[in-house]
Parts: C-alpha cells; structure tokens; sequence
C-alpha cells in the first residue's frame, strides 16, 4: 500500500465493513456453540492461553482482518521497529523498546550502531550500584544503608514501574529480595504526593532517584527539588550526592541539578518514555528493591514476546491477534472503550499503565502523513481487577453498553490459601468469577428463562440480559517476575499493532503539549500576581474570575 493511502480506502477494511451486517445476525450464543470454531479462536505460547472465542467475530472475519493486515503493511511496519528505522517520524527516532531486554549477545542496530552494547553497559552499571546498595557497602552521609528509596517521576517515569512493583510486591521470590527495604512513588506535584512519600520517613536511610526522560518535566522537577532541599536541610547539601540518582536521556540537565555523573543512569531517545520500563527508568528502581536477579526475570519475560511477536505468523501470534480484535471492536462494531480486568490483585495497577501506554500511543487524529483521519483511533481504556471491578462498574458492561473487555487470570496464586472446610481455596474462589463473567456476557439471560424462574412480569425486562458482549480471556500459568514482564510485552505489542493497522505513529505524543505551555502561562501570572500585585492579563473571562477567586482567597 501507498503510505499516503489512508487504509479507511483499502478493499480489505471496506470488505470488513461490509461484514459487520454478517456479524450484526449472528449472536455469540449460538457461536460458541460451534466448537471448530472456538478451538480456532485460542492460541497457546509458552503456557499462556489466549480464548478470543467470545469475540463477535467468526473464522471469515480473521480471514479477512489478516487482509486488512496485510493492506496495512503490518509485517513490514513490525520489521521496520525491529529494525531500528525511524518510524517515529515526527521526532524522527527508533522505536527500540524491545533493545531493552534483547540478550546480551543479541545485535539490534539504531543508526549503524548496536545499541544492545549501551543497554548492558547500563544494566551492569545497574546492578553493581543496586549490590552495593542493597549489601549496605554504599552507605548515606551519616555511615547509614539506605533501605528506602523513593523514586520520583511521572507518566512513563511513573506507571511503568509503580505497576511491576506493584505486580512483584506479592511474589514469593520478590518478597524475600525486598526484606526490609521499601520503595516509594512520588509523581503527583501536589504537595500531599510529597508528604505522603516522607511521611515516617528517615533521610539518613534514604535514596531518591529521580527518574525522568527530558529531565525538564516540571512536576518531576520541582518534585525532586523539593526532596532535595528535604535532604540537604536535614544532612546538609553535601548529602545530595550520597543521597540522590538520576535517570534520564539528558545528562547534562542531570550534572546541572547537582547529580554526580557517575550516579546517573542513562537511556536514549529511542525510548518512548511510556515504553521506558524495561531500561533504567524501571530497571533502577526495582532491582533496587528486590535484586537485579529478578529484574532480569522481568526483562527476559518481555522478551520472550518479543521473540513470539516478531517471528510468529499472525494466525498464532498474540500481540498481533489482540491488535487485530481490538481493530475490530473499534473501527467496525463501533465499540469505543475496553476493559482491562486483572482476575489478581497484583495487578491493580496494570490498568493505569495501560491507559498511558495506549490512550497516548493512539488517540491520534491525523494519519502518520498528517492527513486528518476519516475515523476514530484509539479506545477508551479502563479498568479494575475482579472481582472488585464486579461489585462497582460491572452493571454497566452487563445491561448498559456494550464493552469488550480483557479478562486476565492466572493459574497459581502468588499467595494461595484455602481454609478447612471451605468449598474452594480462595483463589478458586476468585478464578470461578473469572470462569463465570465471560459466560454472563456472552450469553446473557433471555426472558423466558426468568419467566421459567417464575419472576414477576413487572420485573422481567430489569433482570433480562442481552448478552453477545464480547471478551477475551488471557490464562497466564503463575505470575511471576517473568510472567509480569510477558504481559507488559503483550499489551505494549498489540497498540503497536492497532497503531500500525490505522496508519498513525504511535509513538508521538503532541497532545500532550497544549496544557503544559498554557500552565507556563498561568505560573508566569500567579508569579507576578503575588510578587508584584500584578493585575491577571491575557485570560478569558472564565480563567481571570476563577484565578481571581483563587488569589484572593489564598492570598494570606
Ligand atoms: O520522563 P519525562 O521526560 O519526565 O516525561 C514524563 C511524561 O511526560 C509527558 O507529559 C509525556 O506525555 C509522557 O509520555 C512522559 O512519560
């Protein structure tokens, strides 16, 4: 395909938007039904199970989505990645996340250079500063080891991380790692993030890194100053340089700040910040916390799908059959949002990254080429785990819209426990809603049933259930380091995918621009407002009456 030519004119999506009639007749109730066909729709790799049985979609539709793919160029965009090219095109940059974790001996160019040799440079760098921090051989300003860190950053600097800790904090290998060492996540400029994170805590035992790609970011900025004068206020400012690391793709910025090079880990800018997880950016903090041995576990995980991604044919490849579903969803059934629902709760805060990692990936409305596009990109992502989720936002997804949503168990339980004389142990207890929300979608509940349950007349049309709401169910066999660093891949993979298929860049992220330079403007004003009496100038009516009321009514 011409790059210039938008997909929304290709034959394959114009045939699948024909098919949706085909698929508007048929309800998944009767679907799943047919057992060739869902044997079709599961996939195994490497112990995880992937049923896309509950799509509403039949075999002739992922025919004609590997078309759409094939329209699209996937294979050639996905090489493309692998390969180093610019396919950032608007920051004229690699997209390289997966040189992260590639094996030591592996060779993965970015401008004639094989950068697999810096992302080992780091990682060693990595692990040694962690040893000899977790050993207690590096010791704070007054001779103290420092057991707490609190890494301080946002948005990709933030979600990543705070998600594998998150995901690590109950794993029984990770819980032995981390005995007595605690680490800590100051993102949010309000100054409660700050005292939250220092709450009980002592500076003497303290080591703050300062994560962040541009390291320009003003809520990470100010953050970390106002660590540091927490530190040097208490220990005197010679502490900092004991006290406080950075990472980041600007070291320059990182000596300005007072930050010794040698305790500053670097990354590139062929690292999308929301991609960042697997290089220092994640890496510091968390082998910092529970070792670099099990980091590395991580980091292998996540490279296991990059291996399954780049050489699997698409028939069998998950990140790329989540892609082309998602696709679908979106683009043809008109589906806007989706539902990330972990069936665990180390995973409460894979939701949130996934939010970053695809909402700013692509909401997007104009074509790589910049031709504004002709239909929606990008969804809607939220989520819960169950069964949590089930008691809150559920009734929408049963009976009020429709959204497809993610279901994500695990076999073996980070902590199991079945009490004497229970039905079920208590992750059965958990897994059988997971089994069980799939079945209440699809199906759902016809009136003649509840009739049959003699329900009240006046009470049938509330207790009926439309069904034919599509999901997906991931099984992964535990959850561990290793597993954990599967999933992100997984995810990280199948936006790419949609990205590619809707002919955006994915890896751009201008939206965010807007709000942070009219902020400049309102700090410049407040600035002035309360230094100088400065009168508020340059604002609609709206922003100068409610910054007015802010002034006033803060201005003792
Ligand atoms: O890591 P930093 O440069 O501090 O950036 C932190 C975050 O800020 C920006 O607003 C971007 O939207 C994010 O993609 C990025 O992760």
């Amino acid at each position: 395909m011409a790059s210039s030519v938008l997909i929304s004119d290709t034959e394959p999506w114009k045939d699948l938007k024909a098919h949706v009639a085909d698929i508007n007749k048929t309800h998944l109730r009767d679907l799943m039904n047919d057992i060739k066909r869902s044997q079709l729709m599961t996939n195994e790799f490497d112990g995880i199970l992937l049923d896309y049985s509950r799509q509403r979609a039949t075999p002739e539709t992922l025919e004609k989505l590997f078309k759409l793919a094939e329209a699209a160029s996937l294979k050639e965009k996905i090489n493309r990645m692998f390969g180093g090219e610019h396919i950032n095109s608007t920051e004229n940059r690699s997209v390289l996340h997966v040189a992260l974790r590639a094996p030591r001996d592996a060779v993965i160019q970015s401008d004639g250079k094989n950068v697999v040799t810096d992302v080992w440079e780091v990682l060693d760098k990595i692990q040694k500063f962690s040893d000899s921090i977790r050993s207690g051989s590096w010791v704070g300003a007054t001779g103290k080891a420092l057991k707490d860190v609190i890494a301080v950053g946002i948005g990709g600097s933030f979600l990543g991380p705070l998600f594998v800790h998150t995901a690590l904090q109950t794993d029984p290998e990770a819980i032995e790692t981390a005995r007595g060492r605690q680490l800590h996540f100051l993102a949010n400029v309000d100054p409660i993030d700050v005292a939250r994170n220092i709450a009980g805590l002592n500076p003497e035992t303290t080591l703050v890194v300062v994560v962040s790609k541009t390291f320009t970011t003003a809520e990470t900025m100010l953050n970390a100053r106002t660590l540091r004068e927490w530190i040097s206020s208490s220990l005197g400012p010679d502490a900092v340089a004991k006290h406080i690391v950075a990472v980041s793709t600007n070291l320059t910025l990182v000596e300005k700040f007072g930050i010794d090079p040698n305790n500053a880990f670097a990354f590139w800018d062929w690292v999308g910040g929301r991609y960042s997880v697997c290089s220092a950016v994640g890496v510091l903090p968390l082998s910092l916390q529970y070792g670099f041995s099990v980091v590395e576990k991580f980091l292998k995980g996540a490279s296991s799908i990059d291996q399954h991604f780049y050489s699997t044919p698409f028939e069998k490849n998950i990140p790329v059959l989540l892609g082309l579903l998602s696709l679908w969803n979106v683009s043809f059934l008109g589906y806007p949002a989706r539902a990330i629902l972990p069936y665990s709760q180390a995973l409460e805060k894979f939701a949130p990254h996934i939010q970053q990692v695809s909402m700013e990936s692509n909401g997007k409305g104009v074509s790589i080429e910049g031709v504004i596009l002709p239909f929606e990109t990008g969804e809607i992502d939220f989520g819960e785990p169950g069964t949590n989720g089930q008691h809150s936002f559920y009734q929408l997804i049963h009976q009020g819209r429709v959204i497809p949503c993610d279901f994500i168990g695990v076999v073996k339980s980070q902590q199991p426990v079945y009490l004497k004389g229970e039905v079920v142990s208590n992750h059965d207890e958990l897994m059988s809603n997971f089994f069980a929300q799939p079945d209440a979608l699809a199906y759902g509940k016809h009136p003649e049933q509840l009739q049959k349950e003699n329900v009240p007349k006046h009470l049938i049309p509330h207790k009926t259930f439309s069904g034919n709401r599509p999901s997906l169910s991931i099984l992964f066999p535990s959850l561990n380091a290793y597993n954990i660093g599967q999933l992100l891949a997984i995810y990280e993979h199948r936006v790419a995918v949609q990205g590619f298929l809707w002919g955006i860049n994915s890896f751009d992220q201008w939206g965010v621009e807007l709000g942070k330079s009219l902020a400049t403007q309102v700090r410049k004003q407040l600035n002035a407002s309360r230094t100088k009496g400065q009168p508020i100038e340059g604002f609609n009516y709206s922003t100068t009456t409610l910054l007015k009321k802010y002034l006033e009514a803060s201005s003792d």
